[in-house]
Formats: structure tokens, C-alpha cells, sequence
């Protein structure tokens, strides 16, 4: 689940972010809507825990963010946040495997192989595990950042505009994948997306609607935060 109280987010000079209460069950699919600028990422670096609030309470799979210390934080994200971000970030030399193992390196643990293993063949990605990223398509590549994301099995999925640059099928796959990831999980899904496919293929999603920031910059405005019907 994720729970918000009165969340906002000032960057230094900036407008404040003001963010309307959203309540979503473990388990469940929210998307961020809303235009370049509007607020979607810093949305998504709070619930990461990469960013503090400077107002207001998160609160994600039972955990208020604002009662962990930055180390604590640190070990939570690892432990209970898979991110698949706009950019990859795959270390480009490093192959498929690697980049996977990665993910225990930074948090200090043994490599989990039956863990990467599995996340491999979830992803159809078994046969390209020894390949760099430059060897992989785009869809391929996310795909890897997917299996990442999915390793330590979190508690909520985190994913910043993932159709960007897809077209209609391999879109659809992305979707997909991503629906299948979260749900092997148990995870909660969270798209910041502005892309129309997105909405149509998850009719079921609650959807938060940014508006633009204000002219005057005082602060963000919100159109709704609903379930939306097909
Ligand atoms: N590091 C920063 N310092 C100052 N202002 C920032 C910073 N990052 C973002 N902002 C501002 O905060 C507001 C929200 O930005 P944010 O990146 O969250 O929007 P977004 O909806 O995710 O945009 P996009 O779809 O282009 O990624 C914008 O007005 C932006 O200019």
C-alpha cells in the first residue's frame, strides 16, 4: 500500500509541490498523469524515499518514511522499492548477469544466482544473460532493468514513463511485463506516464491527474485522484 498525509516537496527556490492524499492498497496500480514539469517525478522520488518531504507523511507498505534515518532509508529502498527508471542506467560493461548481481553488491549481500535465474527467465531473458546492453534492443534493455527492479522481490514498483520510446507492440509488451512483474511481487505498481496507451491498457488503475505548475509558481494544482472507468 501507499499512503500520503499533506505531502509536499519544495526544490531550493522553487514552488512548493503540494500532492493530494492518495490511499492505495497493496497490490494495487496507480498512475501518475499530467504534462512535462507538472510534478510526476518528484512523486515518484518521494515514494522511493530519494527525496524527504518537506511537508507531510509517506507512508509505503506499512512504513513511514519520515521515521527512517538516511541509512535505515537506504536499506528499506533496497529491500522493499524495485525502480525501473526513464533511463536504464545497465552498466555498459558489464553483461546482463552482472548488471543483475549488481543489485546485491550495492546492498552488501552474497549473489543471489537462483534469484537472477529466475528473474531471467520470467523475463524471457534467460539466452541473452551473458550479452552487454549494447547488444540488447531497447525493449530488451528494459526488460533487464525489469528483472533488476523485480530481484529482491519489493514491495512496491516504481516505473517513470516505461513506454516512451515504444512503439504500439512493443508497448504492449512492456505493459505487460510490468503487470506480471508487480504481480508476482505482490507489488504495488506506480506509472508516471503522460503516454494515452498506458491509460487504455490499465483500465482499473487509480489514476493521479497533475495540472501544470502554476504561472505565478505558487504552487501545483490537482485535477483529481480517481478510479477511472475504460
Ligand atoms: N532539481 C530541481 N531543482 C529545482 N526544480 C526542480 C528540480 N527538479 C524538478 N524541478 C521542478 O519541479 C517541478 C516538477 O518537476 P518533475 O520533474 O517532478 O515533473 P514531471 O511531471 O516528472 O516532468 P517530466 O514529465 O518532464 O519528467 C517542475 O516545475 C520542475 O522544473
Amino acid at each position: 500500500m501507499i499512503e500520503t498525509q499533506d505531502l509536499g516537496y519544495q526544490y531550493p527556490g522553487g514552488a512548493v509541490l503540494r500532492f493530494p492524499d492518495v490511499r492505495l492498497p497493496q497490490g494495487g496500480t496507480l498512475l501518475l498523469r499530467g504534462p512535462s514539469g507538472s510534478g510526476k517525478s518528484t512523486w515518484l522520488a518521494l515514494a522511493a524515499g530519494l527525496r524527504r518531504p518537506s511537508c507531510g507523511e509517506i507512508i509505503v507498505a506499512g512504513q513511514a518514511l519520515s521515521g527512517l534515518t538516511p541509512r535505515a532509508l537506504d536499506a528499506w529502498r533496497g529491500a522493499q522499492v524495485g525502480v525501473l527508471p526513464q533511463r536504464l542506467h545497465l552498466s555498459a560493461a558489464l553483461c546482463v548477469r552482472e548488471n543483475l548481481a549488481l543489485v546485491y553488491w550495492a546492498a552488501g549481500l552474497p549473489s543471489d544466482e537462483a534469484a537472477i535465474d529466475a528473474a531471467l527467465a520470467a523475463l524471457g531473458l534467460s539466452a541473452l544473460a551473458a550479452r552487454l546492453p549494447r547488444e540488447l534492443s531497447v525493449g530488451q534493455a528494459q526488460r533487464v532493468a525489469l528483472a533488476r527492479a523485480m530481484l529482491r522481490r519489493p514491495r512496491v514498483l516504481l516505473a517513470d514513463e516505461p513506454t516512451a520510446s515504444l512503439d504500439d507492440a512493443a508497448c504492449a509488451e512492456a505493459l505487460g511485463q510490468l503487470a506480471a512483474t508487480a504481480q508476482r511481487c505482490g507489488a504495488t505498481l506506480v506509472i508516471a506516464t503522460h503516454d494515452a496507451r498506458v491509460h487504455a491498457a490499465c483500465p482499473d488503475a487509480r489514476v493521479l491527474s497533475f495540472a501544470p505548475v502554476s504561472g505565478d509558481g505558487a504552487s501545483a494544482g490537482y485535477e483529481s485522484f480517481q478510479r477511472e472507468a475504460a
